[in-house]
């Protein structure tokens, strides 16, 4: 590919990944046929409750799954490069240079005896001296730390914290790539709010590409151009944020937008999803059937494959882009009649 055309092509382009984990019980298929490409410069997010496959698919992206899972694909392409055969050396060469990650839980992915100064130059590989991590945390707002910087991470709060990480992972070497794994899952909502902003000012400022996990819809309405929904292993829709909030098409989306509290009035009861996302993969036809308002005896026989369509009348996104398309994975998709 030449540069051109490398430059145009999506930034990430994943078709048909497989993560299956061998346990003592069994093999559980945690990814299953997923297919999605995540253009330059767009945050694209990915949703879906615990144990629909949203941290395997990210792990898999880093080759970081535990030995012994088995992970397949017909493409997993970053920049061009092939991630799946790429040696060990060429992936911790792309792993923080290329592609920087922003952990899930700040407190618990620093070690609790050493210093947040020297672990923070080390996840850096040693390559910012004192001067430049101080000017690193001056730019997310952390100057007035730099006399505390001999801490311990117990001394600092959980939003301190993941401020200093996306310094670190984001600021330091600028990587082309942000995976954010559940970010602000552990912060409070005001701190949740300035974290995002804080990706989203860099992400405008350095024009780097964010695929963004979360199980939190209003997470995705405040910074996602585009979103992909995961249910049972499967991407079951994407689409961009504007078309999944205006006219979802999977009747698990649209539960999910059910049981959004800022979907509901004052004193209207939240509509929960009955049921659990518990063993979906294993089931013979779509993994929503079970607890689907609109399952026929053919979505619990056969699953469905991934249809694509485009919009007629092309919304804009954030992004900037038109031609996306949408895909959804169901028998019966649309909106309710
Ligand atoms: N190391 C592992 N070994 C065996 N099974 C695993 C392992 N990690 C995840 N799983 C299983 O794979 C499935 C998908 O889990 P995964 O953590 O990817 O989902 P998730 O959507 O990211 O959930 P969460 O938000 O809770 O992390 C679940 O059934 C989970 O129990």
């Amino acid at each position: 590919m030449g540069r051109t055309e490398l430059q145009q092509a999506p930034l990430l382009e994943v078709s048909n990944l497989d993560v299956t984990y061998r346990t003592a019980r069994g093999t559980v298929p945690a990814v299953r046929g997923v297919s999605f490409h995540v253009e330059r410069g767009e945050v694209f997010g990915l949703v879906g409750e615990s144990g629909s496959g949203k941290s395997s698919l990210v792990t898999a992206l880093m080759r970081l799954l535990p030995r012994g899972t088995q992970m397949r694909a017909d493409t997993l392409e970053f920049n061009g490069a092939d991630l799946a055969s790429m040696s060990e050396s060429g992936l911790r060469a792309l792993r923080g240079s290329d592609i920087g990650l922003v952990p899930q839980r700040p407190m618990t992915s620093l070690s609790p005896v050493t210093p947040v100064a020297a672990q923070l130059r080390r996840l850096t590989g040693g390559q910012v001296d004192d001067e430049r991590l101080h000017a690193l945390l001056a730019d997310v707002g952390l100057g007035g730390l730099k006399k505390r910087l001999g801490d311990y991470p117990f001394q600092f709060s959980g939003g301190q914290l993941q401020r200093m990480l996306i310094a670190i992972a984001v600021l330091a070497r600028e990587p082309q790539l942000v995976l954010a794994d559940e970010p602000t899952t552990t912060l409070d909502a005001t701190v949740q709010a300035q974290v995002l902003r804080l990706l989203l000012d860099l992400r405008e400022r350095l024009g780097n590409t964010v695929l963004l996990v979360t199980h939190d819809l209003s997470v995705v309405a405040q910074v996602c151009d585009r979103v992909g929904v995961m249910y049972g292993g499967r991407l079951v829709e994407v689409a961009t944020t504007r078309q999944l909030f205006e006219d979802p098409q999977h009747p698990y989306t649209r539960a999910l937008l059910r049981a959004m509290p800022s979907n509901r009035a004052v004193g209207e009861r939240l509509m929960p999803i009955p049921g659990s996302v518990s063993g979906a993969q294993l089931l013979p036809g779509c993994p929503f059937a079970p607890r689907c308002d609109r399952a026929t005896d053919l979505c619990h026989r056969v699953d469905p494959e991934s249809v694509t369509t485009y919009d007629i009348t092309p919304h804009q996104s954030d992004a900037g882009q038109t031609d996306v398309g949408r895909t959804v994975r169901c028998h019966h998709p649309g909106s309710p009649a």
